[in-house]
């Protein structure tokens, strides 16, 4: 991957947050340096290396995600000190046999999968097809070769979804439309939407809950995909610092 001196990470909830920044070195005293911007979101920020890690818990779903990331680019760009890298990140549904409770998986494409209309047949039709701009986002192979490579993560396509799969039959449905898919969440398009109109390349990082499925909340296995994601920036983040370093 090119140098990355500072990096913005969102996830969608607190939990999600302190699951990144736990991974991280816990200055100042009791934890990282918080930031507040235009509209109350408050960056929590890690100095590892020389690298500079902001994280965001910027809300659930694309439209939040796609705003807080936004703001956070924008207040960034004007204080001069702009990312050169976005990650989405927080549990996931998983795609079977492919994202069994636990993983770690990468993104090669962020898709917005049910971004689009339904034709009178009752079939989708994407919003690309439609005219109206893309559906997807591909991931830069640099990013996701260094996110795999240093946790260990799956590759495959990360869907968002607006509403989380509750049906075998939707499952079915959007692993024939995405046969590449690994796992399904809600904020992947909207950061990587945000962050492409500033031009910065974005990623998604994330750890599997639960199965893309029958809705089954007792199922979920949310602890354990926060500790996996504590795991996995746990060794992302000295990757990251030391090409930081490498940069200076
Ligand atoms: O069903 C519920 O009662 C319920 C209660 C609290 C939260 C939820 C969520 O769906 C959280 C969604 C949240 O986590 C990501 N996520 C995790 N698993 C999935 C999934 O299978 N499909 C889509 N998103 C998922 C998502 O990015 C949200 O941030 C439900």
């Amino acid at each position: 991957m090119t140098s990355r001196r500072r990096a913005l990470i969102v996830a969608a909830v607190a939990v999600e947050r302190d699951a990144v920044t736990a991974a991280g070195p816990l200055l100042p005293p009791s934890g990282p340096e918080e930031r507040t911007l235009p509209g109350g979101l408050v960056l929590h920020r890690l100095h590892a290396g020389g690298a500079v890690l902001d994280v965001l818990a910027g809300g659930v779903g694309p439209a939040a995600a796609a705003a807080s990331t936004a703001t956070a680019l924008t207040a960034a760009a004007l204080a001069g000190e702009p990312y050169d890298l976005v990650l989405s990140t927080g549990i996931a549904g998983g795609f079977a046999p492919a994202a069994p409770l636990g993983t770690v998986v990468a993104a090669e494409t962020i898709v917005a999968a049910d971004l689009g209309a339904q034709a009178a047949d009752g079939s989708f039709v994407p919003v690309a097809e439609l005219g109206f701009g893309t559906g997807a986002h591909v991931v830069p192979e640099e990013i996701v070769r260094t996110l795999a490579g240093a946790t260990g993560a799956v590759r495959g396509d990360v869907l968002t979804v607006s509403a989380t799969t509750g049906t075998a039959a939707r499952a079915a449905e959007l692993a024939e439309r995405h046969p590449r898919a690994v796992a399904e969440a809600m904020e992947g398009f909207g950061v990587a939407g945000a962050a492409a109109a500033h031009g910065v390349p974005a990623g998604e990082l994330r750890t599997v809950s639960n199965a893309v499925g029958p809705r089954d909340r007792e199922s979920w296995r949310i602890k354990e995909a926060l500790g996996a994601l504590t795991d996995a920036f746990g060794k992302l983040i000295p990757v990251l610092a030391e090409r930081a370093e490498v940069a200076r």
